[in-house]
């Protein structure tokens, strides 16, 4: 069973060699925080500006692959409880917890919840561990997955069950626009995706500068939505970290590596990671939503002119495997897929 971080690192002194990550990895340059990343007002989608934010979105998706969300109408109040809910979780005392704590790596119920340590999953090597706990379990539209939910906060079904509706909701106006910048016909994103929760706990950490909370990475799915209220995520562009100063209230919007390959290579996949601090614990509530099957370039784009980049594979059974085993090398993953020119 893992041993989950935020049984123990609070009484630490110094970071233990677990957890020091190689020099190479290790966050030493300063790094600027921005608010320069794309704020994309989505409450303008329904009204005479949509093609306005049809344009911006599809901008942001080129240029920095991350955007923030405002005017989401997901209301304040559930984002507030969805975060306490997390944070009374990782709170919880180590015997609540372990019921959730199996070993990741031979857990063949891909839907369940599961809590597990960083290194647990999704790294072939145990060398180090990253400084996260993470709480994982799908959100599926008709609700049977509730009951492997965890139960304690009481409340915690009922809370995140209405929280993964909004979030769907606010997925599917994304993808809605996103569609429309690309100029895929009507839809096509409509089909029925999947949904995980993926909740990351970064306690604070004695040492910063030997550890990360997560290393960088692109994301496996099509898009990610992240909340968070402390700083710790920083985008890799143009060859440079950036960090990506949170607004109150405002949802993080990444692309992950199969949108490269529906757009046949017009939109990328940025990589990011995320530092600790040494003061504040870091919740970050992510929506992963995940294609279902095939994922290939999308037909409207892809003609005598513009020839298909990639292949068209399954996600969860050709293209999950391979992206679980070599994680930490970005756009790796979609390598064993791509056509020669
Ligand atoms: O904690 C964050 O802000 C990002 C986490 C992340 O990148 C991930 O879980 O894939
Ligand atoms: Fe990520």
């Amino acid at each position: 069973m893992a041993d989950l971080l935020s049984n123990w690192s609070s009484t630490l002194e110094a970071v233990p060699p677990s957890h020091c990550i190689p020099v190479h990895e290790r966050p030493s340059d300063p790094v600027e925080i921005v608010d320069s990343i794309p704020v994309i007002d989505l409450g303008k989608a329904n009204g005479e500006e949509r093609s306005v934010v049809v344009k911006e979105l599809l901008k942001a998706f080129e240029e920095y692959g991350f955007f923030q969300i405002i005017n989401h109408g997901v209301p304040v109040d559930l984002m507030d409880e969805a975060m306490k809910v997390y944070k009374e979780f990782f709170s919880l005392p180590a015997e609540e917890k372990a019921e959730y704590a199996k070993d990741a790596a031979n857990d063949t119920n891909r839907g369940a919840a599961t809590l597990y340590s960083s290194s647990a999953k999704h790294y072939d090597s145990e060398e180090h561990r990253y400084w996260r706990d993470v709480l994982e379990h799908s959100c599926n539209l008709d609700g049977e997955d509730k009951k492997t939910w965890p139960s304690n906060p009481p409340r915690y079904r009922e809370v995140i069950g209405a929280y993964g509706d909004e979030l769907r909701r606010v997925s599917k106006v994304i993808l809605g626009l996103l569609s429309e910048g690309l100029g895929l016909e009507a839809g096509f994103f409509d089909k029925e995706l999947g949904q995980r929760m993926l909740v990351n706990h970064y306690p604070a950490c004695p040492d910063p500068s030997l550890t990360l909370g997560v290393g960088g990475h692109c994301d496996p799915n099509l898009i990610t939505i992240i909340q968070q209220e402390v700083y710790g995520l920083q985008i890799l562009k143009d060859d440079k970290w950036i960090g990506v100063q949170p607004i109150r209230n405002a949802f993080v919007v990444n692309s992950g590596l199969p949108i490269t390959v529906v757009s046949n290579g017009k939109l990328t996949s940025v990589a990011h990671r995320v530092v600790t601090n040494t003061t504040h614990s870091r919740t970050s509530i992510g929506t992963f939503i995940c294609p279902h099957d095939i994922v290939e370039p999308a037909k409207a784009l892809v003609g005598p002119e513009n020839p298909p980049q990639f292949k068209s594979f399954n996600w969860g059974i050709d293209f999950m495997p391979h992206y679980l085993s070599k994680k930490s090398v970005y756009h790796a993953s979609l390598e064993p897929f791509k056509i020669d020119a």
